[in-house]
């Protein structure tokens, strides 16, 4: 008794928990619970009504489809039910032995009956859609809704490139056999092909809309970044079902666009019967090839499978695939070939009897954040990584997911203590998707940035506009040390020939270098000691070394690996301030000076030098030898040409364009090829032509090189 009140008030708690989740899932595409648990919960409630079938209420979910239509989409009633899918339970090879032998039995087979063919197919992670086609021109799409009726988002999937406004293949008018699909390729076990096949008057088509991996993490990078700038209505999805399914059931066909979705086709809806010349298939293949021949995507994955031996082989081989695919998959599909014994199998309430679902691992899991930690990346950049109870999913044990940055963990208000549903899906990493918010434990404090840099105490800052903390580090912070060596090495920075990516690692690894200055304090002696290190290679990366110790202020600049400042901008910094003592004295309204420069640019130089490890390590560098020539940066440091514009035509009697271009640039000047009324002065020489004539027209001061050089000189 007591043990029969128990069952009906969890029924009761269940019912209601699921009702609340599949609302969430279905009708506002927001799901709060991950698949698992609600698949967990579904289990469980099934179980119960089994052993107790008078707790079984027509309303429960386990006796129905989906979700309801939803307010601003016309209802569209489907001419044939779409249908759910039963999942087999046991995960293991088990599972396509137990839905083989149970199709065997249903159909009557005797033991020594003939292996039964299936189709095997991926099940993509994405919503069901209805796709009608009259005369070969679409004009409804539609969702599964509760199975009998869906909603009408035809405007929002026409958006989607891969459905075919209108059939490939000729319009089928001929007899029923005109319409019969081609035998071909019965035999093969391979992905359908395509040829050409006439298509039936009226022609619903059923697929997955899905939207891939990349897609999905480019939106969500995208959104990230609109909500860095402040934009209110931006937001994240929590997996690319959800945000294919948010997409299709958008009411504003613009913004349903501006989300990149796909489609799969896999089976027939409505179609022109074959006594009114509609095509007649034996088998399930033949019908995805037909699919294919009338120009939709159908999944090359899919294979013919014979017995529950060649279903196994085909789960397993794709479970080995399934991180490596472009789109999420969350299990595979059996479905009996031969139409003729789907008939004879039929449905039961919500499912029919001639397929099964066969799941993977899932890919999202509930657990709990132990911590969270910031971790430093190898270009300065701070990642907040909430630390797990250890949590299978997706198959494999995760004990760390990103949070991406300070915006996202607040926005999601991940706390420590926290019951949160982690995704890992391909190669992405694992990441937390959402809080169950009232699992919440009082008092777990808000998360937020540290200051200082966690790996070398460096100042932390967030540039405008930029969703990113970074360190300020650079140099000192042994987290960026290898890109900050690489980049300090590269050709167009310091230009050590031969320290490359493999170099480093060993340098950095091997403890030999810690810091930049190191690397001018190595002796042959460490060197040699390397691994792999030959003694001719050790003595040439010395001598480049030594080599690289004459450079130029604006290479310097440029290898420190500032950020925003690249080799231009290394070259105007050189230019306008002369010395390296300059540039490090400067204020950023003094740094904002400089040509393209800008308040961002000038703040984050300003911000590098102020750090008293980075100006240490520039010290060392100096001390450690290296040098570039004074002369002629003395002289633009005062910049006497500044902000004019010269002009140079004909030969000069001593000096080459190039000669006198870089002296005018050295002295500030900007050189331009033709002459206008902003030109201050053209310089002109022997046989001057049509630019002279112009200066002249438009009375710009022409002087020769003589006169250039006393410019020059005599501001200097
Ligand atoms: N997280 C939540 O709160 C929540 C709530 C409700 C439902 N759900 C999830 O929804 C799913 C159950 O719902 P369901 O009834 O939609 O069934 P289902 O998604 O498990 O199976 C049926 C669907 O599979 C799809 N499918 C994909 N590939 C296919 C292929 N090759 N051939 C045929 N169909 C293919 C079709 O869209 C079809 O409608 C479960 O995964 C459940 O976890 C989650
Ligand atoms: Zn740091």
């Amino acid at each position: 008794m007591n043990s029969e009140a128990n069952a009906q008030a969890r029924a009761a708690e269940l019912r209601a928990a699921l009702n609340r989740a599949a609302h969430q899932y279905y009708t506002l595409d927001a799901p709060e619970l991950p698949d698992a648990e609600y698949d967990r919960l579904f289990r469980e409630l099934q179980a119960l009504e089994a052993a107790h079938p008078q707790l079984r209420t027509p309303d429960s979910p386990t006796r129905r489809v989906g979700g309801t239509v939803l307010d601003g989409f016309a209802p569209v009633r489907h001419a044939v039910p779409m249908l759910s899918i039963r999942t087999e339970t046991d995960t293991t090879a088990a599972g396509a032995q137990a839905f083989d032998a149970r199709v065997r039995r249903e159909l009557k087979l005797t033991d020594d009956a003939p292996a039964i063919d299936y189709v095997a197919e991926p099940k993509f992670d994405g919503l069901a859609m209805n796709l009608r086609y009259e005369q070969g021109v679409l004009v409804q799409a539609a969702t599964r809704g509760d199975g009998e009726t869906g909603e009408d988002v035809t405007q929002n999937i026409r958006t989607i490139g891969q459905i075919p406004l209108r059939l490939a293949g000729p319009p089928d008018a001929g007899p029923p056999q005109g319409g019969r699909a081609p035998s071909g390729g019965s035999e093969g076990r391979e992905a359908p092909s395509v040829g050409a096949i006439c298509f039936p008057p009226v022609l619903e088509v059923r697929g997955e809309v899905y939207m891939r991996r990349d897609d999905f993490e480019q939106l969500n990078e995208r959104m990230r970044a609109r909500m860095a700038a402040g934009d209110k209505a931006a937001k994240t999805f929590v997996n690319p079902r959800n945000a294919a399914a948010g997409a299709v059931r958008q009411l504003d066909p613009a913004i349903a666009a501006e989300r990149p979705l796909s489609f799969f086709a896999y089976g027939l809806g409505e179609v022109t019967p074959p006594e009114q010349g509609g095509p007649v298939f034996d088998t399930h293949w033949q019908l995805l090839q037909a699919l294919a021949s009338w120009g939709f995507p159908v999944s090359a994955l899919a294979r013919r499978a014979r017995g529950a031996s060649e279903l196994i082989a085909f789960h397993d081989d794709l479970a080995a695939r399934r991180d490596a695919l472009p789109f999420d998959i969350d299990g595979v599909v059996y479905k009996v070939d031969r139409l003729e014994l789907q008939r004879e199998l039929g449905f039961v309430t919500r499912e029919p009897r001639w397929a099964v679902a066969h799941k993977y691992p899932a890919q999202e899991q509930l657990t709990t954040v132990l911590a969270i930690d910031v971790q430093v990346g190898r270009t300065g950049k701070l990642t907040p990584v909430a630390k797990l109870a250890p949590v299978f999913v997706g198959g494999v044990t995760v004990t760390n997911a990103t949070l991406h940055n300070e915006l996202e963990a607040r926005r999601k208000d991940v706390r420590v203590g926290d019951t949160v549903v982690v995704r890992r899906a391909g190669d992405v990493i694992p990441e937390v998707v959402s809080v169950l918010a009232d699992k919440r434990q009082p008092g777990a404090p808000e998360f937020s940035m540290p200051a200082h840099c966690p790996v070398c105490g460096s100042a932390v800052v967030r540039e405008e506009g930029e969703a990113d903390h970074r360190c300020t580090g650079g140099l000192f912070c042994s987290a960026q040390r290898k890109q900050a060596l690489l980049h300090f090495a590269s050709r167009r920075a310091m230009d050590i020939e031969g320290l490359g990516e493999k170099l480093v690692d060993q340098l950095i690894d091997g403890k030999v270098v810690r810091s930049l200055p190191d690397l001018y304090r190595m002796g042959f002696v460490s060197l040699a000691a390397l691994d792999r290190m030959a003694d001719k290679s050790a003595q040439n990366l010395i001598d480049a070394l030594q080599k690289s110790k004459h450079t130029t202020l604006a290479r310097f600049l440029f290898a420190l690996g500032i950020r925003h400042v690249g080799e231009a901008t290394a070259k105007d910094l050189a230019r306008h301030f002369g010395t390296l003592d300059a540039v490090m004295a400067a204020d950023a309204d003094q740094l904002a000076q400089v040509p393209d420069v800008g308040p961002v640019v000038a703040e984050s130089i300003h911000t590098f030098f102020a750090q008293p490890h980075n100006r240490e390590v520039v010290e060392q560098l100096r001390a450690a030898g290296i040098t570039w020539p004074v002369g002629e940066p003395s002289a633009a440091a005062r910049q006497p040409l500044a902000g004019k514009t010269f002009v140079l035509t004909g030969t000069l009697p001593t000096l080459s364009r190039e000669e006198a271009k870089a002296m005018l640039e050295a002295a500030g000047a900007k050189v331009a090829g033709s002459v206008s009324k902003k030109t201050h002065c053209v310089v002109a020489g022997e046989e001057a032509g049509s630019k002279l004539d112009k200066a002249r027209e438009l009375g710009v001061p022409v002087i020769d090189e003589a006169g250039l050089r006393a410019l020059l000189e005599g501001e200097g």
